[in-house]
């Protein structure tokens, strides 16, 4: 049976990925991002799951980080989930009288609105099934968790609110990591970039992708941490085959790296 690893506890959303992306896999829960990614470059799990990009929050750069610091991953496949954010509570709680609410920081970031408006005191918690988990096992009726309804009935948590994040409709992207590259991707790539500092450097490289007709998907810049204020860009590509991106890649130059065709 094949082995998964994602971030959190059973019912976490990353759970729930890593069960549509491989399906009868034994998954296992850690307690990072980091900690997901290394378990899958030592061998200790055949797969990773990782989420890349939220329709509310927007992207998860840590997890474009880690391709980049583990060159012996692949993005392999891509799921999107449909994200319903419940408030969750115990016994005898009520939305009223809710002083904190625990959640993963993506989470939180997706129900700002409803914190907001009730001024609630945030805490976070390693993923949204580990809130859950955590106000149950808590048991005090002034503490709630944000996460979904599946970890509300696995924990024993009482469903106060359903759809409490800022949009009714919400979805987060998920990568699946391999080892070792996809057999036979689809026409998707995921790229870093250093561009040269120079004025046009990264019109120039989008340029070597927009004339051989492979489409932009998705673009963020994080810093490349040596250099203050330099930057790595991380691209991803609609409409690939492998040999319209090599001729874009050898027209870019500079440091680069392809972190998966999927
Ligand atoms: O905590 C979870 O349930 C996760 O799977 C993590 C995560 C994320 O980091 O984006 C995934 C989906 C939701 O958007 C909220 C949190």
């Amino acid at each position: 049976m094949p082995t998964v690893g994602y971030q959190g506890h059973p019912g976490a959303f990353s759970d729930v990925a890593a069960r549509r992306l491989v399906p009868d896999a034994e998954t296992r829960g850690y307690p990072s991002f980091d900690a997901t990614a290394i378990a899958l470059a030592k061998g200790e799990v055949d797969f990773a799951v990782l989420p890349v990009e939220n329709a509310i929050a927007g992207p998860v750069p840590r997890n474009y980080e880690l391709l980049w610091e583990h060159p012996d991953l692949r993005i392999v496949e891509e799921t999107t989930l449909p994200v319903e954010l419940c408030l969750v509570g115990v016994g005898g709680a009520h939305e009223d009288r809710i002083a904190e609410v625990r959640s993963h920081p993506v989470a939180l970031e997706q129900v700002r609105a409803l914190i907001e408006a009730h001024g609630w005191r945030r805490s976070t918690s390693t993923d949204t099934a580990g809130a859950v988990k955590e106000i149950v096992r808590l048991n005090d009726p002034s503490v709630a968790a944000i996460g979904p309804a599946l970890a509300a009935e696995i924990y024993g948590g009482r469903i106060l609110a359903r759809n409490v994040q800022d949009e009714a409709e919400n979805y987060t992207r998920f990568f699946l990591l391999s080892r070792s590259p996809a057999a036979a991707p689809s026409d998707r790539a995921c790229i870093g970039i250093a561009v040269d500092d120079r004025p046009g450097s990264l019109r120039d490289a989008l340029s070597a992708f927009a004339d051989r007709a492979i489409d932009l998907r998705f673009l963020i810049a994080r810093p490349d941490r040596k250099v203050p204020f330099r930057y790595r860009f991380f691209v991803e590509l609609t409409g690939v085959d492998d040999a319209r991106l090599t001729a874009a890649l050898a027209a870019i130059g500079g440091d680069q790296r392809l972190l998966g065709r999927y």
